[in-house]
């Protein structure tokens, strides 16, 4: 069945113009004006931006965590993706010590089977790197299409991992054209730090970004810049969230390094005063690395808009307030971290980043979709609007006003960090592989329809 969409505004990461876009089946087959498209669908577009589908390179569905599993599986996460205009994720999946990187891989594939309404890819979490992970990683590569590897350099005694560990997936990594992702705090001193609050009586939500300081993530980030240049490897940090980070990053891309950063929402539009609210309501913004002092909003943005950091994930990682983020009422090393992102994540891009005049259309487009595209091997199948390239297509009205709440999200979980937040923009429309999920606001979409995308090994530029 062919489908044109009229009247709407192209955009991508490099172009912002009219046309119409015809879809046949599962691609874009021509963008033009006034296409001809005899007995094609009609989708009335105007007023709207017409993008590519987001790609979210940062979740966590159905992972267990923090003593609890995260509140969104495959269906409620992925529906909860679409409807706030992303058409692919990438999600993390875990291994534990022991374990072959194939069983672990197996259990994610499980997870999401029969599940997600659109499509995802997985990242692979290393927790150890013997020999036997190291040889089996080959096939992970280069047959699994799992092309992006993922250390944890924090959460000490349960995913931190030491430097050896990190130094030998690089150095693998870099002969199998794997790009290696870090969580970058320095566990260790967190753990001292942490350690040391709790005997001193401080027990609150807000000593969770106290005992967190950003030179602890702007370390960890050097340290893995580091070993990564010493490797002549690929490195990706993800979720950063200060300047300390960002400066470690720009030098090294200054010195031509292939070092790659990912920001999320919450840096970007919300700081630590929030973990102060009353009572135990600062458990809602619990996220590692913490929540830093506002002003490293204006350093995050500015290393958006002038190339430092690449993308932004959304980090999606919800537990309920009730049932959940309680386990830490005592003990905020007890709150399990992480927050519902996925439906909001380019709306705030939007709202805060193009409106506010923070970064462009072209440039919201590019680390909303694009560059998660090319970094993670998927480009120009996704990431753009061009023909031939998969119609995972977003119906985007700007004009419109409305308010973050808990009460209208799709996301299965009961708050929502940019509670009573107003914002521009509304996801009205979105298209699958040329399938609708979301039309005109209503969920059309279906459980299992989302395919699973092998994804490239990454070109080093
Ligand atoms: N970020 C966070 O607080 N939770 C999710 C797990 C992680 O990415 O570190
Ligand atoms: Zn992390
Ligand atoms: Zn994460």
């Amino acid at each position: 069945m062919k489908k044109v969409i009229r009247g709407g505004t192209v955009v991508t990461a490099a172009d912002t113009y009219r046309a119409d876009v015809l879809i046949e089946g599962e691609r874009v087959t021509a963008i033009g004006s006034e296409l001809e498209a005899n007995g094609a669908e009609e989708i009335d577009a105007t007023g709207c931006y017409v993008l590519p589908g987001g790609i979210d390179p940062h979740t966590h569905l159905d992972m267990p965590f923090g003593g609890t599993v995260t509140a969104d599986d495959f269906f409620t996460g992925t529906k909860a993706a679409a409807f706030g205009g992303t058409t692919t994720i990438i999600d993390f999946c875990l291994t534990k010590k022991g374990e072959t990187l194939r069983s672990a891989i197996a259990t994610w594939h499980e997870k999401a089977r029969g599940k997600a309404v659109i499509d995802y890819g997985f990242h692979l979490m290393i927790a150890e790197a013997n020999d036997q992970v190291l040889e089996e990683l080959e096939s992970v590569v280069t047959t699994e299409g799992i092309t992006s590897l993922k250390v944890f350099m924090a959460y000490k005694n349960v995913f931190q991992a030491d430097d050896e560990t990190l130094f030998k997936t690089l150095v693998r990594a870099r002969e199998l054209g794997a790009l290696v992702q870090v969580h970058a705090e320095n566990g260790d001193v967190l753990d001292y730090l942490t350690k040391k609050a709790l005997k001193e009586g401080n027990t609150a939500p807000i000593y969770h970004a106290l005992t967190r300081p950003p030179e602890a993530e702007g370390e960890a980030t050097g340290r893995a810049i580091a070993l990564t240049a010493l490797a002549d490897a690929q490195l990706y940090v993800v979720h950063v969230s200060c300047a300390a980070a960002v400066q470690r990053i720009a030098e090294a891309r200054e010195r031509g390094l292939n070092v790659f950063g990912e920001t999320c929402p919450q840096y970007l539009a919300l700081d630590i005063t929030a973990l102060e609210k009353p009572g135990f309501e600062g458990a809602k913004y619990v996220w590692s690395p913490p929540l830093r002092e506002k002003w490293n909003q204006d350093v995050l943005w500015n290393a958006l808009k002038n190339g430092i950091l690449q993308t932004v994930g959304s980090d999606h990682c919800s537990f309920n307030y009730i049932g959940q983020k309680e386990l830490g009422r005592d003990d905020f090393t007890k709150i399990p971290n992480g927050g519902p992102l996925i439906e909001d994540r380019l709306t705030i891009l939007y709202s805060e980043g193009v409106r506010q005049g923070r970064i462009s259309l072209n440039q919201f487009v590019d680390v909303c979709s694009t560059k998660a595209a090319k970094l993670f091997g998927m480009f120009p199948r996704k990431g753009t609007i061009a023909v031939g390239s998969d119609a995972d297509i977003v119906i985007f009205d700007p004009r419109v006003k409305r308010t973050i709440s808990a009460k209208t999200h799709h996301m299965n979980v009961d708050y929502n960090p940019f509670e009573g937040m107003e914002v521009y923009g509304e996801i009205v429309s979105v298209l699958s592989r040329g399938a609708f999920v979301v039309r005109d606001k209503q969920f059309v979409g279906q459980a299992g329809a989302g395919q699973f995308i092998k994804r490239a090994a990454f070109e080093r530029p």
